[in-house]
């Protein structure tokens, strides 16, 4: 008997049941012996509170192309570990317990950087677990992708298509938010995709003169409006040398909705054009997953399968260079992957004529 556990963790993302489904069919179809598979609901909480479904192979019948994921999910922040849930339960010996308690031969955890420490921890418990890299922010270190990038490059790329045409229509300015806290993968793949001709990112902070310049230059060439793409985590060159804390607190203090609005309103004062801002939020993360999201989701799963069959755990499965590999989690855990700014994208986006407000 093969027992198998499965749990999505963090923010959702397209191509998460297209992940299981990859898991599950790899299984089922390859395994020596019978096959029992259990979901767990809510991420970590499902694991911490024994909260489980039985699954069957129809279970992940026609949910390749269906978004979001089939066992829910939760954020369970890593640095609260330790700290005992609201009703006392402490949570890690709970998890080890309830896997334990299912006999379970390994545990398949998709998730993003914090889940993946959580799921370091778990194997430092003796857990077998094999992580498998989702985020939209395609932030985690040590896989050349995520599976949820693609999709959200997409919806990402369709909002700032859709708002060229009224921007162009008004002659407007046009700040468009797209995801990324401390990362600017997706409004940097977006941005060139739709044809921006500003993209700030929080690896290469901004002067606000550059912006301006960057947009009178282009009326002056005739272009009558300009779309300027910003990452949620945005950052001016005098935010970034703050203090991280004073930094924090300037954050929190913020009086409008988000970062997009301060830098429209600096950059309506400053160009006396007028400026909208457009901020497609979790759409980036909803809906189905485009075709390359479906098939690397399938290759992760496919691999994570392999693996578990072969006995081998204690890892993430990633893709480098094109070919599917396994990284130790203790390498992966607590690191992030960022854009670099000397990256061939971003030189080949500048000489295009893209400012990203550093030069
Ligand atoms: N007048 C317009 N109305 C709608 N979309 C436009 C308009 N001009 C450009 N676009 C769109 O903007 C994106 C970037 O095009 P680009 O060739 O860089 O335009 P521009 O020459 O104005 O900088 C493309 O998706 C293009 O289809
Ligand atoms: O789900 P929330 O709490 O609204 O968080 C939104 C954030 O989550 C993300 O979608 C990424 O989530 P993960 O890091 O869990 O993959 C960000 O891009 C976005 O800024
Ligand atoms: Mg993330």
């Amino acid at each position: 008997m093969l027992r198998i556990g499965l749990l999505t963790s963090g923010g959702d993302c397209q191509a998460l049941n297209a992940t299981m489904r990859g898991i599950v069919k790899t299984v089922l179809n390859n395994a020596k012996e019978k096959v029992e598979i259990y979901g767990f609901e809510d991420g970590y909480q499902g694991l911490i509170y024994g909260r489980y479904r039985k699954m069957e192979w129809a279970d992940f019948s026609g949910v390749l192309t269906k978004g979001g994921t089939i066992l829910g999910t939760s954020r369970t922040p890593f640095k609260m570990l330790d700290t005992p849930e609201a009703d006392g339960v402490e949570k890690v010996p709970a998890m080890v317990a309830n896997y334990r308690k299912l006999k379970l031969d390994c545990l398949f955890m998709l998730g993003g950087n914090g889940s993946t420490k959580t799921a370091n921890r778990l194997r430092q418990e003796g857990l077998n677990v094999i992580a498998l890299p989702k985020t939209i922010d395609n932030d985690t270190w040590g896989t050349d992708m995520t599976f949820g990038f693609p999709s959200a490059i997409d919806v990402a790329t369709r909002c700032i298509d859709d708002i060229h045409t009224t921007a162009s229509s008004h002659g407007r300015v046009f700040v468009i938010e797209i995801m990324g806290h401390k990362v600017g993968w997706i409004p940097l793949y977006a941005g060139v995709a739709g044809g921006a001709d500003v993209i700030l990112i929080p690896e290469i902070p901004y002067d606000m003169d550059n912006v301006v310049a960057a947009i009178e230059r282009r009326e002056e060439k005739g272009g009558r409006f300009a779309i300027v793409v910003v990452a949620e985590g945005a950052i001016s060159r005098e935010e970034a040398a703050m203090k991280k804390k004073a930094y924090k607190a300037k954050v929190a203090a913020r009086v409008k909705p988000s970062v997009a609005y301060d830098i429209a309103e600096e950059i309506a004062a400053r160009t006396g054009r007028e400026v909208r801002v457009a901020v497609p939020g979790h759409t980036q993360r909803g809906g189905a997953p485009d075709a390359q999201d479906r098939i690397f989701a399938t290759q992760c799963g496919v691999e994570a399968a392999r693996a578990c069959l072969e006995g081998q755990f204690g890892f993430m499965v990633a893709q480098r260079a094109g070919k599917m590999v396994r990284v130790p989690l203790e390498d992966v855990a607590g690191k992030l992957k960022y854009v670099d700014p000397d990256s061939d994208l971003v030189r080949e986006a500048k000489l295009l004529g893209i400012s990203f407000g550093d030069e």
